[in-house]
């Protein structure tokens, strides 16, 4: 081993941003999402790999677990490095994607540690890069105008405005595409009975002719629900992303669609691959670093779709701009990733903790970073501010159906629900 390359330690740094009112079918978000920043400290003290996962106190625990495993090994042995914490995880974490989440975040760090101690990018990395800007699409989500005032706390608003019609849904489209320049567009759906959404897709296709348009009920309908609205959006829609739940429910639902189907719920490890190969239930697999192993597996698994024709998209949580460095890196290095990729960053980008410049989002697209590693760089005054809001905050958990509850004590938390 080279000196120099062994890693020192690992730091884990809870944090937590604004999050406006984004409802979806399981609810509505937080004022506040969370995240952990990852901090891979190598044995020289002054190298240090960034990566970013969603927060909770179990993903939480978890990196801890992964904090003491990984001190003295070799940041360039990063399947040693996986394999080790996959391994301590395992007692307590039977789940392959919910380990996937820990082992993600700390390949990310480990690329980045290696592209700062060679001077090259993650994507030289990964293979170099195919595409110099990676394509996003605006994410438009049905919305409060502002947080309600709950329990003591004021009412947050924000500059986005409320939709909750197909007019106000363009308006939000047109809003993200004068301050992005995004050029598609995916609506989170499974909000509101079916055929509003289908109205407020229709309003999209006729407000911006041409542009890609995706609808994603997160498995709010049932499989003829499901067929219902694939046949209405007939020839409007790139594709029909988790209408209904479970490979079969997919696979039931796929074989009339005229549209493809994607998915980011039913397949989620790789053991879920096969049986949704086999039975055909998805034509395009969101693909997410987080989850699927870090930015090395999910260049294998664009191969395993390439191999079988699927199409390859990518998805999103609401993130920061490490996050978005490590998506772009990815992305730009994969050449059969041919749509734009989700991105939640408009949402959350005014309290990003990486220095503001390093990566931007314009024309909808994010250049490729081409300085070492991620070619972010943290700023240690934001991330201090984002911690204090973590530590200072109730919210140790994402619960947008706890949250809904306390503002509509009447809803009901059920799926499918139409
Ligand atoms: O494509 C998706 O399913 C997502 O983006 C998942 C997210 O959790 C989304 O539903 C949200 O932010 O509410
Ligand atoms: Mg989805």
């Amino acid at each position: 081993m080279t000196l120099g390359t062994r890693i020192r330690e690992l730091t884990i740094t809870p944090i937590a941003f604004s999050d406006p009112p984004l409802l979806n079918s399981i609810g509505v978000h937080e004022p506040l999402a969370l995240r952990c920043v990852l901090q891979l400290v190598l044995e020289d003290g002054t190298t240090v790999g960034l990566g970013e996962s969603p927060g909770g106190t179990d993903r939480l625990e978890r990196f801890q677990i992964a904090a003491r495993v990984v001190p003295g090994m070799d940041v360039f042995d990063t399947t040693a490095i996986a394999a080790a914490i996959d391994a301590a995880l395992l007692p307590t974490v039977p789940s392959s994607h919910e380990r996937g989440w820990t082992t993600s975040a700390v390949e990310v760090a480990c690329l980045d540690a290696q592209g700062k101690l060679t001077g090259r990018s993650v994507s030289d990395l990964l293979g170099g890069t195919v595409r110099d800007a990676v394509p996003f699409a605006a994410y438009l989500f049905y919305k409060w105008a502002g947080h309600p005032a709950l329990d003591g706390r004021p009412a947050i608003d924000d500059d986005w405005g409320e939709a909750l019609d197909p007019a106000g849904i363009v308006e939000q489209a047109r809003l993200m595409q004068e301050r992005y320049g995004f050029r598609s567009f995916k609506l989170k759906g499974g909000v509101f009975p079916p055929d509003e959404e289908i109205a407020a897709i229709r309003a999209l296709a006729e407000a911006f002719p041409g542009r890609p348009l995706r609808l994603d009920p997160n498995t709010a309908w049932t499989v003829e629900t499901s067929r219902h609205v694939a046949r209405e959006l007939d020839g409007v829609l790139e594709y029909l992303e988790d209408p209904t739940p479970t490979i079969p429910g997919m696979a039931e639902v796929a074989r009339s669609a005229p549209m493809p189907l994607a998915t980011n719920m039913c397949v989620i490890a790789w053991e879920h691959l096969r049986p949704a190969i086999e039975q055909g239930a998805i034509q395009v697999l969101l693909t997410d670093h987080h989850y699927w192993g870090g930015l090395r597996r999910t260049r294998e698994l664009a191969a395993v779709c390439e191999a079988f024709g699927l199409g390859l998209s990518m998805h999103s949580n609401s993130h920061l701009g490490i996050s978005l460095a490590a998506m772009t890196h990815v992305a730009a290095a994969i050449p059969n990733l041919d749509t734009s990729c989700d991105t939640h960053y408009p949402w959350n980008s005014a309290d990003d903790i990486i220095v503001p410049g390093t990566l931007e989002l314009s024309d909808g697209c994010v250049k490729v970073p081409t300085g070492p590693g991620l070619g972010v760089e943290l700023d240690p005054e934001a991330l201090e501010r984002a911690h204090r809001r973590y530590v200072d905050s109730d919210i140790k958990d994402r619960d947008d159906t706890g949250y809904m509850r306390r503002v509509q004590p009447e809803y009901e938390g059920k799926l499918p629900r139409w």
